[in-house]
Protein backbone atom coordinates (compact mmCIF):
# COMPACT_ATOMS: atom_id res chain seq x y z
CA UNK A 1 0.00 0.00 0.00
CA UNK A 2 1.65 3.42 -0.61
CA UNK A 3 0.37 7.05 0.20
CA UNK A 4 0.55 10.31 -0.86
CA UNK A 5 -0.59 13.50 0.68
CA UNK A 6 -0.57 17.01 -0.53
CA UNK A 7 -2.07 20.44 0.63
CA UNK A 8 -0.91 23.59 2.64
CA UNK A 9 -2.33 24.52 6.00
CA UNK A 10 -3.91 27.49 4.88
CA UNK A 11 -4.82 26.33 1.51
CA UNK A 12 -8.22 25.29 -0.16
CA UNK A 13 -8.18 21.48 0.92
CA UNK A 14 -5.88 18.64 2.02
CA UNK A 15 -5.52 15.53 -0.09
CA UNK A 16 -4.39 11.74 -0.08
CA UNK A 17 -4.16 9.23 -2.28
CA UNK A 18 -3.99 5.71 -1.13
CA UNK A 19 -3.33 3.23 -3.66
CA UNK A 20 -2.95 -0.99 -3.03
CA UNK A 21 -5.93 -0.88 -0.37
CA UNK A 22 -7.87 -3.97 -0.59
CA UNK A 23 -11.45 -4.64 -2.74
CA UNK A 24 -14.56 -4.99 -0.82
CA UNK A 25 -14.33 -3.60 2.86
CA UNK A 26 -17.46 -1.92 3.70
CA UNK A 27 -16.46 1.72 4.84
CA UNK A 28 -18.04 3.51 8.29
CA UNK A 29 -16.95 7.24 6.42
CA UNK A 30 -19.26 8.36 10.17
CA UNK A 31 -16.44 6.30 11.78
CA UNK A 32 -13.87 8.42 10.35
CA UNK A 33 -15.23 11.73 10.72
CA UNK A 34 -15.14 10.97 14.31
CA UNK A 35 -11.55 10.06 14.26
CA UNK A 36 -10.93 13.53 12.67
CA UNK A 37 -13.15 15.10 15.36
CA UNK A 38 -11.41 13.37 18.02
CA UNK A 39 -8.02 14.42 16.54
CA UNK A 40 -9.28 18.30 16.81
CA UNK A 41 -10.20 17.60 20.73
CA UNK A 42 -7.56 18.24 23.72
CA UNK A 43 -7.41 21.03 26.31
CA UNK A 44 -4.52 23.87 25.01
CA UNK A 45 -5.62 24.05 21.18
CA UNK A 46 -5.59 27.47 19.66
CA UNK A 47 -8.16 29.30 17.65
CA UNK A 48 -7.87 27.25 14.59
CA UNK A 49 -9.24 24.38 15.99
CA UNK A 50 -12.50 26.55 16.55
CA UNK A 51 -12.42 28.05 12.35
CA UNK A 52 -12.08 23.62 11.47
CA UNK A 53 -14.76 21.13 11.64
CA UNK A 54 -13.15 18.66 9.41
CA UNK A 55 -14.41 15.73 7.83
CA UNK A 56 -13.53 13.31 4.40
CA UNK A 57 -15.13 13.59 0.69
CA UNK A 58 -14.15 10.48 -1.50
CA UNK A 59 -12.75 11.53 -4.64
CA UNK A 60 -12.22 7.87 -6.09
CA UNK A 61 -11.90 3.78 -4.78
CA UNK A 62 -14.94 3.90 -2.89
CA UNK A 63 -18.43 3.13 -4.47
CA UNK A 64 -21.39 2.92 -2.35
CA UNK A 65 -19.57 2.43 0.53
CA UNK A 66 -17.29 -0.25 -0.60
CA UNK A 67 -13.85 0.31 -1.54
CA UNK A 68 -12.86 -1.21 -5.31
CA UNK A 69 -9.21 -1.91 -4.98
CA UNK A 70 -8.66 1.16 -7.12
CA UNK A 71 -6.70 4.13 -5.73
CA UNK A 72 -8.83 5.81 -2.76
CA UNK A 73 -8.49 9.71 -3.07
CA UNK A 74 -9.47 11.60 0.33
CA UNK A 75 -10.08 15.19 0.26
CA UNK A 76 -10.73 17.18 3.16
CA UNK A 77 -11.18 21.22 3.25
CA UNK A 78 -9.58 23.77 5.24
CA UNK A 79 -12.42 25.76 6.30
CA UNK A 80 -9.53 28.69 7.31
CA UNK A 81 -8.77 28.79 3.35
CA UNK A 82 -11.61 31.51 3.24
CA UNK A 83 -9.41 34.09 5.41
CA UNK A 84 -6.48 33.35 3.60
CA UNK A 85 -7.67 33.47 -0.12
CA UNK A 86 -5.83 36.59 -0.74
CA UNK A 87 -2.36 35.04 -0.22
CA UNK A 88 -2.83 31.37 -0.62
CA UNK A 89 -5.01 31.12 -3.98
CA UNK A 90 -2.84 28.62 -5.63
CA UNK A 91 -3.97 30.36 -9.39
CA UNK A 92 -4.36 34.03 -8.16
CA UNK A 93 -1.46 35.94 -10.40
CA UNK A 94 1.48 37.08 -8.22
CA UNK A 95 0.01 40.58 -8.31
CA UNK A 96 -2.18 39.50 -6.09
CA UNK A 97 0.02 38.63 -3.24
CA UNK A 98 2.94 41.14 -4.34
CA UNK A 99 1.55 43.49 -1.40
CA UNK A 100 1.35 41.14 1.42
CA UNK A 101 4.52 41.00 4.06
CA UNK A 102 6.49 38.08 3.23
CA UNK A 103 7.11 36.10 6.32
CA UNK A 104 11.17 36.75 6.96
CA UNK A 105 11.56 35.98 9.99
CA UNK A 106 12.36 32.01 10.95
CA UNK A 107 10.99 30.92 14.15
CA UNK A 108 12.77 28.67 16.01
CA UNK A 109 12.04 24.67 16.31
CA UNK A 110 10.09 24.76 13.40
CA UNK A 111 11.60 24.04 9.21
CA UNK A 112 11.44 27.65 8.55
CA UNK A 113 14.87 28.58 8.22
CA UNK A 114 16.58 25.57 6.90
CA UNK A 115 13.57 24.79 4.47
CA UNK A 116 13.76 28.58 3.00
CA UNK A 117 17.34 27.67 2.32
CA UNK A 118 17.24 24.40 1.01
CA UNK A 119 14.39 25.41 -1.64
CA UNK A 120 15.10 28.91 -2.20
CA UNK A 121 12.09 30.35 -0.68
CA UNK A 122 12.76 34.30 0.41
CA UNK A 123 9.43 34.02 1.50
CA UNK A 124 9.26 31.37 4.86
CA UNK A 125 5.50 31.55 4.62
CA UNK A 126 6.44 29.05 1.07
CA UNK A 127 8.13 26.31 3.54
CA UNK A 128 5.78 26.91 6.79
CA UNK A 129 2.61 26.25 4.96
CA UNK A 130 3.36 22.42 4.32
CA UNK A 131 5.60 21.83 7.54
CA UNK A 132 2.72 22.62 9.36
CA UNK A 133 1.23 19.98 11.77
CA UNK A 134 -2.41 20.59 10.08
CA UNK A 135 -1.10 17.54 7.31
CA UNK A 136 -1.88 15.33 10.08
CA UNK A 137 -5.71 15.73 9.47
CA UNK A 138 -5.15 13.15 6.83
CA UNK A 139 -2.51 10.90 8.64
CA UNK A 140 -5.62 10.71 10.89
CA UNK A 141 -8.13 9.82 8.36
CA UNK A 142 -5.89 7.57 6.49
CA UNK A 143 -5.03 5.37 9.60
CA UNK A 144 -8.67 5.89 10.15
CA UNK A 145 -9.50 4.03 7.04
CA UNK A 146 -6.68 1.43 8.13
CA UNK A 147 -8.11 1.13 11.75
CA UNK A 148 -11.15 -0.55 9.95
CA UNK A 149 -9.20 -2.93 7.70
CA UNK A 150 -7.57 -4.13 11.38
CA UNK A 151 -10.67 -4.28 12.93
CA UNK A 152 -11.79 -6.94 10.04
CA UNK A 153 -9.01 -8.81 10.84
CA UNK A 154 -9.19 -8.72 14.76
CA UNK A 155 -6.33 -6.38 15.13
CA UNK A 156 -7.15 -3.32 17.59
CA UNK A 157 -5.51 -0.07 18.20
CA UNK A 158 -5.54 2.67 21.48
CA UNK A 159 -3.52 5.39 22.67
CA UNK A 160 -3.43 7.16 25.76
CA UNK A 161 -1.11 10.29 26.81
CA UNK A 162 0.85 9.44 29.76
CA UNK A 163 2.56 12.59 30.72
CA UNK A 164 2.23 16.22 29.65
CA UNK A 165 4.39 19.17 30.79
CA UNK A 166 6.05 16.96 33.34
CA UNK A 167 3.39 15.82 35.25
CA UNK A 168 3.79 11.34 34.86
CA UNK A 169 2.15 8.59 34.92
CA UNK A 170 -0.91 9.77 33.62
CA UNK A 171 -3.65 7.33 31.65
CA UNK A 172 -5.38 10.79 30.19
CA UNK A 173 -7.79 10.22 26.92
CA UNK A 174 -10.19 12.97 26.49
CA UNK A 175 -13.19 11.86 24.39
CA UNK A 176 -15.69 14.39 22.36
CA UNK A 177 -17.60 17.11 24.38
CA UNK A 178 -21.26 16.14 24.90
CA UNK A 179 -22.53 18.40 22.35
CA UNK A 180 -19.92 16.81 19.92
CA UNK A 181 -21.04 13.50 20.13
CA UNK A 182 -24.46 14.46 20.04
CA UNK A 183 -23.75 15.39 16.45
CA UNK A 184 -21.63 12.71 15.50
CA UNK A 185 -24.56 10.28 17.37
CA UNK A 186 -21.49 8.82 19.55
CA UNK A 187 -21.72 8.44 23.28
CA UNK A 188 -19.44 10.87 25.06
CA UNK A 189 -17.81 9.12 27.68
CA UNK A 190 -14.68 10.86 29.63
CA UNK A 191 -12.25 8.26 30.25
CA UNK A 192 -9.61 10.42 32.68
CA UNK A 193 -10.29 10.95 36.32
CA UNK A 194 -11.32 14.30 36.94
CA UNK A 195 -8.53 14.78 39.24
CA UNK A 196 -6.23 13.70 36.53
CA UNK A 197 -8.07 15.71 34.51
CA UNK A 198 -8.08 19.06 37.18
CA UNK A 199 -3.90 18.58 37.21
CA UNK A 200 -3.56 18.53 33.46
CA UNK A 201 -5.49 21.74 32.62
CA UNK A 202 -3.87 23.80 35.51
CA UNK A 203 -0.59 22.72 34.16
CA UNK A 204 -1.98 23.80 30.65
CA UNK A 205 -2.98 27.12 32.53
CA UNK A 206 0.08 27.83 33.87
CA UNK A 207 2.02 27.55 30.81
CA UNK A 208 -0.29 29.73 28.63
CA UNK A 209 -0.61 32.59 31.26
CA UNK A 210 3.62 32.26 31.44
CA UNK A 211 3.49 32.49 27.12
CA UNK A 212 4.70 29.60 27.92
CA UNK A 213 3.87 25.75 25.76
CA UNK A 214 4.57 21.82 26.99
CA UNK A 215 5.10 18.78 25.39
CA UNK A 216 4.72 15.47 27.03
CA UNK A 217 4.25 11.43 25.91
CA UNK A 218 1.79 9.25 25.18
CA UNK A 219 1.54 5.14 24.46
CA UNK A 220 -0.05 3.48 21.60
CA UNK A 221 -1.18 -0.09 22.03
CA UNK A 222 -1.83 -2.85 19.00
CA UNK A 223 -3.67 -6.27 20.14
CA UNK A 224 -5.14 -9.09 17.89
CA UNK A 225 -1.20 -8.74 15.89
CA UNK A 226 -0.20 -12.01 14.70
CA UNK A 227 3.47 -13.56 15.73
CA UNK A 228 5.73 -13.23 12.68
CA UNK A 229 4.86 -10.11 10.96
CA UNK A 230 8.11 -8.15 10.14
CA UNK A 231 11.10 -9.69 9.44
CA UNK A 232 14.78 -10.22 10.88
CA UNK A 233 16.15 -11.01 7.67
CA UNK A 234 16.54 -7.56 6.25
CA UNK A 235 16.85 -4.02 8.02
CA UNK A 236 14.16 -2.60 5.68
CA UNK A 237 11.26 -5.27 6.74
CA UNK A 238 11.93 -5.13 10.67
CA UNK A 239 8.47 -4.14 12.08
CA UNK A 240 9.84 -2.13 14.81
CA UNK A 241 12.14 0.19 12.31
CA UNK A 242 9.29 1.06 10.28
CA UNK A 243 7.00 1.74 14.18
CA UNK A 244 9.42 4.44 14.86
CA UNK A 245 9.98 5.72 11.06
CA UNK A 246 6.41 6.21 11.03
CA UNK A 247 6.10 8.07 14.61
CA UNK A 248 9.64 10.22 14.47
CA UNK A 249 7.66 11.56 10.87
CA UNK A 250 5.29 13.01 12.98
CA UNK A 251 5.35 16.84 13.86
CA UNK A 252 7.24 17.52 17.55
CA UNK A 253 8.15 14.03 17.85
CA UNK A 254 11.09 13.73 19.43
CA UNK A 255 11.69 9.86 20.75
CA UNK A 256 10.33 6.75 20.23
CA UNK A 257 10.32 3.81 22.39
CA UNK A 258 8.96 0.07 22.06
CA UNK A 259 8.15 -2.10 25.49
CA UNK A 260 10.17 -0.58 28.77
CA UNK A 261 12.13 1.68 26.29
CA UNK A 262 14.68 3.79 28.04
CA UNK A 263 13.95 1.96 30.91
CA UNK A 264 16.01 -1.27 29.66
CA UNK A 265 19.15 0.93 30.22
CA UNK A 266 19.24 0.36 33.75
CA UNK A 267 17.40 -3.11 33.99
CA UNK A 268 19.68 -6.58 34.49
CA UNK A 269 18.73 -8.97 31.61
CA UNK A 270 16.68 -11.24 33.72
CA UNK A 271 14.30 -8.72 34.52
CA UNK A 272 13.63 -7.88 31.13
CA UNK A 273 13.69 -11.13 28.49
CA UNK A 274 9.99 -12.52 28.82
CA UNK A 275 9.92 -15.90 29.40
CA UNK A 276 7.77 -18.31 26.64
CA UNK A 277 4.86 -20.61 27.56
CA UNK A 278 2.42 -22.79 25.81
CA UNK A 279 -1.14 -23.44 26.42
CA UNK A 280 -3.04 -26.01 24.15
CA UNK A 281 -6.00 -23.05 23.52
CA UNK A 282 -3.69 -19.93 23.81
CA UNK A 283 -0.46 -21.63 22.01
CA UNK A 284 2.53 -19.71 22.65
CA UNK A 285 2.29 -16.84 25.04
CA UNK A 286 4.98 -14.59 26.83
CA UNK A 287 4.69 -14.47 30.79
CA UNK A 288 5.56 -10.73 30.87
CA UNK A 289 5.77 -7.91 28.16
CA UNK A 290 8.49 -5.81 28.62
CA UNK A 291 9.54 -5.52 25.12
CA UNK A 292 6.55 -4.58 23.94
CA UNK A 293 5.51 -6.92 21.56
CA UNK A 294 8.22 -7.40 18.82
CA UNK A 295 11.24 -9.32 18.63
CA UNK A 296 14.47 -9.21 16.22
CA UNK A 297 11.94 -7.17 14.49
CA UNK A 298 8.75 -9.43 14.27
CA UNK A 299 5.64 -9.09 16.14
CA UNK A 300 5.65 -11.93 19.18
CA UNK A 301 1.72 -11.80 19.36
CA UNK A 302 1.67 -10.06 22.57
CA UNK A 303 0.58 -6.34 22.18
CA UNK A 304 2.58 -4.02 20.58
CA UNK A 305 3.41 -0.70 23.18
CA UNK A 306 5.12 2.12 21.70
CA UNK A 307 5.67 5.27 23.57
CA UNK A 308 6.49 8.70 21.71
CA UNK A 309 7.74 11.96 23.18
CA UNK A 310 6.39 15.26 22.06
CA UNK A 311 8.45 18.24 21.94
CA UNK A 312 6.75 21.52 23.95
CA UNK A 313 5.28 23.88 21.11
CA UNK A 314 8.05 25.40 19.11
CA UNK A 315 5.64 28.83 18.88
CA UNK A 316 5.59 30.77 22.35
CA UNK A 317 3.52 33.99 23.00
CA UNK A 318 6.61 34.85 25.14
CA UNK A 319 9.42 35.84 21.98
CA UNK A 320 12.38 33.93 21.08
CA UNK A 321 14.73 35.40 19.50
CA UNK A 322 15.63 34.81 15.60
CA UNK A 323 17.26 36.88 12.73
CA UNK A 324 15.58 38.30 9.82
CA UNK A 325 16.69 37.14 6.49
CA UNK A 326 15.94 40.30 4.19
CA UNK A 327 17.69 42.58 7.24
CA UNK A 328 19.63 40.19 9.21
CA UNK A 329 18.06 42.22 12.06
CA UNK A 330 17.93 40.57 15.11
CA UNK A 331 14.34 40.29 16.32
CA UNK A 332 12.05 38.67 18.78
CA UNK A 333 9.00 36.86 17.15
CA UNK A 334 5.57 37.62 17.56
CA UNK A 335 2.78 35.50 17.70
CA UNK A 336 -0.69 35.68 17.12
CA UNK A 337 -2.26 32.26 17.18
CA UNK A 338 -0.77 28.96 18.27
CA UNK A 339 -1.44 25.48 20.48
CA UNK A 340 -0.31 25.67 23.94
CA UNK A 341 -0.18 21.74 24.22
CA UNK A 342 -1.19 19.17 21.70
CA UNK A 343 -0.34 16.07 23.32
CA UNK A 344 -3.72 14.82 23.12
CA UNK A 345 -4.13 15.37 19.36
CA UNK A 346 -0.32 13.70 19.06
CA UNK A 347 -1.71 10.70 21.21
CA UNK A 348 -4.65 10.56 18.07
CA UNK A 349 -2.52 11.07 15.31
CA UNK A 350 0.33 8.61 16.70
CA UNK A 351 -2.19 5.73 16.99
CA UNK A 352 -3.59 6.26 13.62
CA UNK A 353 0.44 6.58 11.85
CA UNK A 354 1.07 2.89 13.52
CA UNK A 355 -2.61 1.65 12.30
CA UNK A 356 -1.47 2.51 8.94
CA UNK A 357 2.32 1.41 9.45
CA UNK A 358 0.59 -1.99 10.86
CA UNK A 359 -1.93 -2.31 7.91
CA UNK A 360 1.19 -1.74 5.32
CA UNK A 361 3.23 -4.70 7.17
CA UNK A 362 0.28 -6.94 6.67
CA UNK A 363 -0.52 -6.44 3.36
CA UNK A 364 3.33 -7.13 2.68
CA UNK A 365 2.81 -10.22 4.20
CA UNK A 366 -0.50 -11.56 2.80
CA UNK A 367 -2.67 -11.50 -0.18
CA UNK A 368 -4.08 -8.40 0.07
CA UNK A 369 -6.16 -7.34 -3.26
CA UNK A 370 -9.48 -8.38 -1.74
CA UNK A 371 -10.95 -8.23 2.31
CA UNK A 372 -12.25 -12.15 1.67
CA UNK A 373 -8.79 -13.66 0.77
CA UNK A 374 -7.15 -11.29 3.24
CA UNK A 375 -9.36 -12.61 5.95
CA UNK A 376 -9.01 -16.00 5.14
CA UNK A 377 -5.51 -15.72 4.64
CA UNK A 378 -5.11 -14.02 8.54
CA UNK A 379 -7.49 -16.86 9.55
CA UNK A 380 -5.60 -19.75 8.14
CA UNK A 381 -2.08 -18.24 9.72
CA UNK A 382 -3.68 -17.73 13.22
CA UNK A 383 -4.56 -21.43 12.81
CA UNK A 384 -1.60 -22.06 11.81
CA UNK A 385 0.69 -20.60 14.62
CA UNK A 386 -1.80 -22.57 16.62
CA UNK A 387 -0.72 -26.23 15.58
CA UNK A 388 3.08 -24.55 15.64
C1 LIG B 1 -1.14 18.12 16.57
C2 LIG B 1 -0.01 19.10 16.47
C3 LIG B 1 -0.28 20.45 16.59
C4 LIG B 1 0.76 21.38 16.52
N1 LIG B 1 0.47 22.70 16.67
C5 LIG B 1 1.45 23.61 16.63
C6 LIG B 1 1.17 25.00 16.81
O1 LIG B 1 0.02 25.42 17.01
N2 LIG B 1 2.21 25.86 16.78
C7 LIG B 1 3.48 25.45 16.57
O2 LIG B 1 4.39 26.26 16.59
N3 LIG B 1 3.79 24.13 16.39
C8 LIG B 1 2.80 23.21 16.41
N4 LIG B 1 3.11 21.88 16.23
C9 LIG B 1 4.50 21.46 16.10
C10 LIG B 1 5.14 21.82 14.77
O3 LIG B 1 4.37 21.37 13.68
C11 LIG B 1 6.54 21.18 14.65
O4 LIG B 1 7.25 21.30 15.84
C12 LIG B 1 7.33 21.85 13.53
O5 LIG B 1 6.71 21.61 12.29
C13 LIG B 1 8.78 21.40 13.45
O6 LIG B 1 8.87 20.01 13.29
P1 LIG B 1 9.71 19.12 14.34
O7 LIG B 1 9.27 19.55 15.71
O8 LIG B 1 9.30 17.71 14.02
O9 LIG B 1 11.16 19.39 14.12
C14 LIG B 1 2.09 20.93 16.30
C15 LIG B 1 2.35 19.57 16.17
C16 LIG B 1 1.32 18.64 16.25
C17 LIG B 1 1.62 17.18 16.10
C1 LIG C 1 -4.03 23.34 11.70
C2 LIG C 1 -3.69 22.49 12.64
O1 LIG C 1 -2.69 22.67 13.53
C3 LIG C 1 -1.81 23.74 13.30
C4 LIG C 1 -0.42 23.20 13.40
C5 LIG C 1 0.59 24.28 13.43
C6 LIG C 1 1.98 23.91 13.16
O2 LIG C 1 2.83 24.83 13.06
O3 LIG C 1 2.29 22.70 13.09
C7 LIG C 1 0.23 25.59 13.71
C8 LIG C 1 -1.15 26.02 13.94
O4 LIG C 1 -1.68 26.52 12.71
P1 LIG C 1 -2.32 27.96 12.58
O5 LIG C 1 -1.16 28.90 12.52
O6 LIG C 1 -3.11 27.93 11.31
O7 LIG C 1 -3.17 28.17 13.80
C9 LIG C 1 -2.03 24.84 14.34
O8 LIG C 1 -3.37 25.23 14.38
C10 LIG C 1 -4.40 21.22 12.81
O9 LIG C 1 -4.00 20.47 13.73
O10 LIG C 1 -5.34 20.92 12.04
Amino acid sequence: MRILTAGESHGPSLTAIIEGFPAGLTIDEAKINQALAMRQQGYGRGNRMKIESDGVTFLSGIRHGMTLGSPITISIPNKDYQNWEAIMNPAAPTEAIKHERKVTRPRPGHGDLVGGMKYQHRDLRNVLERSSARETTLQVAIGALCKQLLEAIGIQTESKVTEIGGLQDLDYREELTESQAKHLQVSSVRMCLPEVETAVIAKIDEAKRAGDTLGGAFQVKVTGVPAGVGSYVQHDRKLDGKLAGALMSLNAIKSVSIGLGHQLAGLPGSQVQDEITWEETQGYRRKTNHLGGIEAGMSNGMPILVTGTMKPIPTLYQPLQSVDIETKEVFKASVERSDTCAVPACSRIAEHMIATTITQAILEQFESDQMPRLKQNIADYRQYLQDF
